[in-house]
């Protein structure tokens, strides 16, 4: 029946080791963000978004992306309103991109992949005592996604792309001391919003999904510099740390809600 079909989709991706879909998921992430399916929410507040650039930690290549991690210990770094009930402090930004510039986002809008996207990732200190665990609760983390597309040199990238060569390998760490990740947000404060996932293990269902409308723009050499990352350890047999995305998700019984008309 449909189920051991079901069952038999749960095919194990080379780049994963748990099962692609989580049986009993109703909501995973990614997903296409299909424009005009999307319903105006006039309820959503403007986000509100203020982080302290001394709260930058370091750089550090996890063998699935490179992640820029904060001092989480204060509300230094937070976000609110938008579509939270509580403040989210920033633990941690990374990436995820493609080979080529065809395609490297996970989230899709109208089923066209950007060639990179970022996401901010935040927990909710309000409600509980660690982002661990708030990584297992339903209202835990709040991921801000932006899209990156070709065009114009980012200058406040080009700082953290600069680093990268010091973090080529896995588990490789570099000291990055003041930073401000707002520098990577378009100015535009449209967003679309939904429930949804982590897009790797442990895959939990504790993400409030805020995805910018407009995307910023990177170079082509910015995007390489990404491209010349591993995924493996100084000594193995390289592989570029490329594709780092997850498959689309089923939308289920979801509604993606937008902050503009
Ligand atoms: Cl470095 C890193 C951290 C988390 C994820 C997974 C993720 N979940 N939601 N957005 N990204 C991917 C790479
Ligand atoms: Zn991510």
């Amino acid at each position: 029946g449909a189920c051991c079909s079901y069952r038999l989709r749960d095919a194990l991706h080379p780049l994963w080791q748990s099962p692609l879909t989580i049986p009993g998921g109703t909501r995973q992430s990614p997903i296409n963000i299909q424009w005009r399916d999307s319903v105006y929410d006039p309820f959503l507040k403007p986000l509100k978004i203020s982080y302290d650039p001394t709260t930058c930690l370091h750089i550090w290549n996890n063998g699935y992306s490179f992640l820029v991690e904060f001092d989480d210990s204060t509300d230094r770094s937070i976000i609110v309103g938008g579509p939270l009930e509580n403040q989210y402090r920033l633990k941690q930004f990374h990436f995820h991109w493609g080979a080529i510039n065809d395609w490297g986002s996970e989230h899709t809008v109208d089923s066209k992949f950007y060639p990179a996207e970022l996401h901010l990732v935040h927990w909710n200190a309000v409600e509980y005592p660690s982002f661990e665990e708030a990584v297992m609760e339903g209202n835990g983390l709040a991921v801000i996604g932006v899209f990156l597309k070709l065009g114009a040199r980012h200058e406040g990238l080009q700082t953290l792309v600069d680093a990268l060569p010091a973090v080529k390998h896995k588990d490789t760490v570099i000291e990055f001391d003041v930073f401000d990740p707002s520098c990577l947000l378009p100015s535009c404060p449209d967003y679309w919003t939904y429930a949804g996932s982590l897009t790797t293990p442990p895959l939990t269902e504790s993400v409030t999904w805020i995805i910018k409308k407009k995307p910023i723009e990177v170079d082509e050499d910015q995007l390489e510099a990404f491209r010349m990352l591993l995924f493996t350890s100084d000594g193995e047999e390289e592989k570029r740390m490329v594709d780092n995305f997850r498959p689309l998700q089923p939308l289920m019984d979801r509604t993606v809600r937008s902050s503009f008309q």
